[in-house]
């Protein structure tokens, strides 16, 4: 008889999202290396917001979906707990470090999960500034919410043999909303019976980006060397540099740029990637006489388009040859 097909692996997991995070006064991160493009410096943790998700897989959870058993299910309301009481625990500086740190624990705890995936976003919290006769200074105490950009990451460490491996890892900032308002142009594209668009030579690029980095040591990106740890807030302002430094023909040039130049920050990384939207403005009034550079813009149509690509640091050298 003819051997059976290997069956594929299949789908299973489950897990718990939205668990929110709020850890008061974790360790400072201190001491990163500082870049040309970013005065940032620290970030003092006295918040560290974070919403988590975390997903646990293995062969044993396959009785409780075929057979209703529940007698190796780690209930999600206990994961959450499990989540928010090692958040007491953790004694690094980072979210990347404490979700490593939390993953650790659960395979430790739960021998029969065979692997766990989680992520995070970060809600970057900032102080409020007080003005006070010596000038201006941060409170120590009440804090912000509601800056877009968000740091992320996500993990997966798996059960091997002897050791717990780590099968995937990404950091990264979401929902940058950029805008630039001359010195971006889109022309030369093919022109055939389906375009409609016109070329243009300066146009108000808006932009949303969703920045990812991964590192080639893994460990780089916990922060407890914090001279090896990538703070997403400099790779926001890198972004930001790049788009106001150059003139870009294309958003596909404009991430290329950036990618280019977060390598070279940071030479621990072995990719950055993205993910971009083209919210670029419709113009209503080209010229306003009385106004000198001054148009009139209003919120693009739908559809949209989008960009993913993503730079390695084959490309730097690729360009030094
Ligand atoms: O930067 C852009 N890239 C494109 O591929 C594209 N296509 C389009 O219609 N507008 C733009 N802009």
């Amino acid at each position: 008889m003819a051997n059976k097909p290997a069956t594929a692996k299949r789908t299973m997991y489950y897990g718990k999202g939205d668990v929110f995070v709020y850890r008061t006064y974790a360790k400072p991160l201190e001491g990163i290396k500082n870049i040309p493009e970013s005065s940032f410096s620290c970030r003092s943790n006295i918040i560290l917001g974070m919403d988590i998700q975390v997903s646990l897989k293995g062969e044993a959870f396959l009785s409780s979906f075929t057979e209703g058993d529940n007698s190796l299910i780690v209930a999600t309301d206990s994961m959450k707990n499990f989540i928010l009481y090692h958040a007491g625990e953790y004694e690094g500086a980072t979210m990347e470090g404490f979700l490593a740190f939390v993953s650790e624990k659960f395979l430790n705890k739960y021998s029969h999960i065979q692997a766990i995936e989680m992520s995070g976003r970060q809600f970057p919290f900032k102080e409020i500034t007080l003005e006070t006769e010596s000038g201006s200074e941060g409170s120590n105490k009440v804090f912000k919410e509601g800056i877009l950009e968000k740091p992320t990451a996500t993990m997966e460490l798996e059960r091997g043999d002897a050791e717990y491996n780590v099968a995937s890892q990404q950091s990264g900032i979401e929902e940058l909303h950029l805008v630039k308002v001359k010195g971006s142009s889109f022309h030369g594209y093919i022109k055939d019976e389906f375009t409609t668009l016109p070329e243009t030579y300066d146009r108000p690029l808006f932009i949303y980006l969703n920045i990812y980095w991964k590192y080639h040591v893994e460990g780089d990106g916990y922060g407890d060397d914090p001279t090896k740890y990538v703070c997403a807030e400099q790779v926001k302002d890198i972004a930001q540099t790049i788009f106001h430094q150059v003139d870009s023909p294309s958003i596909q040039k404009l991430i290329y740029e950036i990618g280019k130049r977060i390598l070279t920050r940071f030479p621990q990384l072995k990719e950055v990637s993205f993910e971009s939207n083209n919210r670029t403005w419709e113009t209503i009034l080209d010229e306003i006489p009385s106004s000198g550079e001054g148009k009139v813009f209003t919120d693009p149509r739908p559809p949209y388009g989008f960009q993913g690509f993503s730079v390695t640091p084959e490309d730097l050298e690729r360009e030094e040859d």
